[in-house]
């Protein structure tokens, strides 16, 4: 059974604050991880202050381009950065993590469309690694370098894996309604639409809108959920939101 969790950006990091870890809720997850024991797990992370901040300075985001090399690498060496700081949360949790950085791994044709290597995901799980990947940058057709967020490789990598398990790790504890009540399920997003808004930090991809188009698209079922669930979701829980 393949498992794929998004620790999100706003959650491993100060969202307000440029480059700024939150190293106490990482090293939490990374415990939650570990604990879990969960096999044939892909980890992706998204961008929250190392790269939202790069994006948001150079003018780049999942659409409109760069080909300033000095953006391109402040963008993808702050997701590096933080890369490094997720995988060592892992080590320390004796969780055998390695890195997979898209921006090598990836690119967008000129109509948009991501194409994304996964075969190396694939063996890695199967030799008993636990990928982790991040948002990041993407060379594009005609645009130059755009962004990559988190949420489209956890819908490329659970759609290549065929992944049996979800779960999107946000700061809130699902999808709000008007009321800040959690949405136990949505089915399509009309019917939320009015409720989704964008993300209350700085963030170039699209906050929780993007993200229920993105899961709707994937399929198989998605949750979306707060930091305290995760161990529940790594247990095979309902938890949160499910989307789809
Ligand atoms: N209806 C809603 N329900 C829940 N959150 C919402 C809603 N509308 C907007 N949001 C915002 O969406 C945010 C989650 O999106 P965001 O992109 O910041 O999360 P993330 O994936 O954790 O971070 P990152 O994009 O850096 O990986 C919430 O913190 C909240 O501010
Ligand atoms: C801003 C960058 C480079 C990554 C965005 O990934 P996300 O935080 O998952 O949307």
């Amino acid at each position: 059974m393949t498992t794929v969790l998004k620790l999100g950006g706003s959650v491993i990091t100060e969202k307000d604050r440029p480059e700024t870890l939150d190293g106490e809720t990482l090293a939490a997850l990374a415990s939650a991880v570990a604990e879990s024991g969960v096999e044939d797990l892909v980890v992706v992370h998204g961008g929250g202050s190392f790269g939202h901040h790069h994006a948001a300075d150079h003018g780049v985001s999942t659409t409109e381009g760069i080909r300033d090399v000095d953006g391109v690498m402040d963008v993808h060496g702050a997701m590096t950065t933080l890369n490094r700081f997720v995988l060592s949360r892992l080590h320390a949790e004796d969780v055998p993590a390695v890195p997979v950085h898209p921006f090598s791994a990836a690119v967008r044709d000129g109509d948009g469309d991501l194409t994304l290597m996964t075969e190396q995901v694939a063996t890695m799980l199967e030799e008993g690694f636990v990928p982790v990947l991040h948002g990041d940058g993407v060379v594009h057709a005609g645009e130059g370098v755009t962004v990559l967020s988190g949420d489209e490789i956890v819908t490329a990598v659970a759609t290549a894996l065929d992944a049996d398990r979800v779960g999107l790790c946000s700061t809130v504890p699902g999808v709000l309604d008007g009321d800040d009540e959690v949405i136990p399920r949505i089915e399509e997003f009309q019917s939320v639409a009015d409720v989704l808004g964008v993300s209350d930090a700085t963030d170039v991809t699209g906050g929780m809108a993007a993200k229920v188009r993105e899961l709707l698209a994937l399929g198989s079922p998605a949750y979306v959920f707060g930091p305290d669930a995760v161990p529940g979701f790594l247990a095979g829980e309902d938890v949160g939101t499910r989307i789809g």
